[in-house]
């Protein structure tokens, strides 16, 4: 069989609606034509028809498209700053933190796609798929002119359509407030996630700085370890740009009956060495000092747009701007995952979304829109989630996940016992958001149909349910 296009590795002119060949290519034919086209490129070796940058979670779900559409095979290059293949960020404050007699999870065990169902897509597998990754190696450079990326370490790669996935950074404490201190942790890959466990193993005292998805995960998971844990956060309540302040006090009381103390509404204003060098205390702006050993900073993220600041960045959201099919004010140039702002058309509004629901369906969208002929816009439907507390010998499991907007007033059913819902209400009395904790399998997967049909309901009945399963078929019978 013929290769899928002799010109396969004949660079694609910058067109983000070229409509290529959709004939599954022999694998040997593709990487025949590759030898032919680069020994007679002027970039020779270095043409790359499709290149991700970045390895993380939307570029293991982009690879998985490129496969499925028979297009990866000799074509696709992954250019990764981290050292080992795309894995279930989500892994890295949850499994991955259980006491170590407790069978934490490590790697293989959560490579791109488990997390959803999917293979386990290791190194071999992108090796088996004819995938190039380049490992520790991140990309320092864009000439949008040449189509020409730059790595750290001096290769210069051709691109003929370059998807952008380099997600978020952490956000972290200054350095001369000692935010870079040994014992001061920050996480978001697993070489983070290595050097915090390093240190709770000889942990005695722990303060997380933060209380949002990080602070809450990683505290809960110390508390797994038995560690005196002290939890410091600015706002009133855990949680603060999610939950209420009642559904945030009853995960308090959870937390706090496993051994953890809240100091809320106060800034750090120092974390200082002791004589070892590593951290030894945190102070407050109120006058305090706690003792730690181990800091964990979880103060927020920021998207990775550098290099690529000239490719059109959002104002208000942060981020790479593109449009419903993912596409960047530049032909031939595609951005995914945390670092694209993006129509979120449900709600008419530009957003950036930091979780990993958005990261797999943004990835699967924009591969499918490069591969075929599709011009669906992206209609995404807001999904944040979070689970602690799930190591064996656990007194409570807590699971819980939201859909939509959580604008308007919120209506809770239920007494966290263990179930506890709620329905954020608009001023027309349409359900615009939806939360579950510790609902069973069919209930959970009743939420999303709830948030994206937004139902008219009768605030009244709603608020007098007696339980979640009433409440849940009140809205449910209002579709
Ligand atoms: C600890 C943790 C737990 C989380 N838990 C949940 C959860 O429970 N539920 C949920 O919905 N979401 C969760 N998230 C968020 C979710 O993981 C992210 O939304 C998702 O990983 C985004 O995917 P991405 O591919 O856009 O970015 P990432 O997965 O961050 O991948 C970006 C990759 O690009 C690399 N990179 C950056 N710059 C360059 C460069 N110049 N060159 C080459 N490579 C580069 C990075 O090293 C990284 O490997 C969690 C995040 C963290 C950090
Ligand atoms: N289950 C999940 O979806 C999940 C889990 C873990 C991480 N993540 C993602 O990882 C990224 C980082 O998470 P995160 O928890 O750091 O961010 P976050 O935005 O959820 O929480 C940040 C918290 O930091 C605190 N804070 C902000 N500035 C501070 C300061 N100067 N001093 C002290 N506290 C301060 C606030 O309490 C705030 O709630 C986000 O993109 C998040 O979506 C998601
Ligand atoms: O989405 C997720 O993926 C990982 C894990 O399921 C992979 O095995 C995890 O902990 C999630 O919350």
């Amino acid at each position: 069989m013929a290769c899928c296009s002799s010109s396969s590795w004949v660079l694609k002119p910058r067109t983000s609606a070229w409509s290529p060949c959709r004939r599954p290519p022999s694998a040997a034919g593709c990487r025949r034509s590759l030898i032919v086209a680069a020994s007679t490129s002027k970039f020779a070796n270095e043409n790359r028809e499709y290149v991700i940058v970045g390895g993380g979670n939307a570029a293991g779900y982009a690879a998985r498209t490129f496969v499925e559409h028979g297009m990866a095979d000799g074509r696709l290059c992954i250019v990764s700053k981290e050292a080992v293949a795309p894995y279930e960020r989500p892994a890295l404050t949850k499994g991955y933190l259980f006491p170590l007699d407790k069978k934490p999870a490590r790697l293989p065990g959560f490579h791109t796609c488990v997390g959803s169902g999917g293979d386990k897509q290791n190194s071999e597998w992108y090796t088996e798929h004819g995938i190039e990754v380049l490992y520790e190696d991140p990309v320092v450079a864009l000439d949008i002119e040449n189509q020409t990326l730059t790595t750290l370490t001096g290769k210069i790669l051709k691109y003929g359509s370059l998807i952008i996935s380099t997600g978020c950074t952490t956000i972290r404490l200054p350095e001369n407030i000692g935010g870079f201190l040994p014992g001061v942790h920050y996480i978001r890959d697993v070489a983070d996630a290595d050097s915090l466990v390093s240190s709770l193993v000889k942990a005695k005292k722990v303060v997380v700085i933060g209380g949002g998805y990080i602070g809450m995960e990683v505290a809960a998971a110390a508390a797994g370890w038995n560690l005196d844990t002290t939890v410091i956060f600015p706002e009133e309540h855990i949680m603060p740009r999610l939950f209420t302040p009642s559904i945030a006090q009853r995960y308090e009381k959870l937390y706090q009956e496993n051994g953890m103390k809240f100091i809320k509404g106060v800034l750090v204003d120092k974390l200082a060495a002791g004589p070892d060098g590593r951290v030894a205390s945190v102070s407050l702006r109120d006058g305090s000092i706690i003792e730690a050993d181990t800091v964990i900073v979880g103060i927020g993220a920021k998207p990775v747009v550098s290099p690529f600041e000239d490719i059109g960045l959002n104002k208000n959201v942060g981020g790479i701007q593109v449009d419903s099919l993912f596409r960047t004010t530049v032909p031939g140039i595609f951005a995914i995952g945390d670092v694209a702002a993006f129509p979120l058309k449900i709600y008419n509004r530009m957003a950036r979304v930091e979780h990993v629901d958005h990261a797999r369906k943004s990835a699967q969208h924009c591969v499918k829109t490069l591969l075929t002929a599709n011009t669906q816009p992206y209609d995404y439907l807001p999904f944040f989630y979070s689970r602690v507390f799930e190591y064996e010998g656990s007194s409570r499991k807590v699971w819980w996940q939201f859909y939509g907007d959580n604008v308007g007033d919120a209506i809770e059913i239920g007494n966290f016992d263990p179930k506890v819902a709620a329905f954020w209400l608009n001023s027309d009395d349409r359900v615009k958001g939806v939360f579950l904790e510790s609902g069973s399998p069919e209930e959970f997967a009743i939420l999303p149909t709830l948030a994206k049909s937004q139902p008219v309901v009768d605030r009244a009945k709603l608020q007098s349910a007696s339980s979640v399963e009433e409440a849940l078929e009140i809205v449910k019978s209002s579709l």
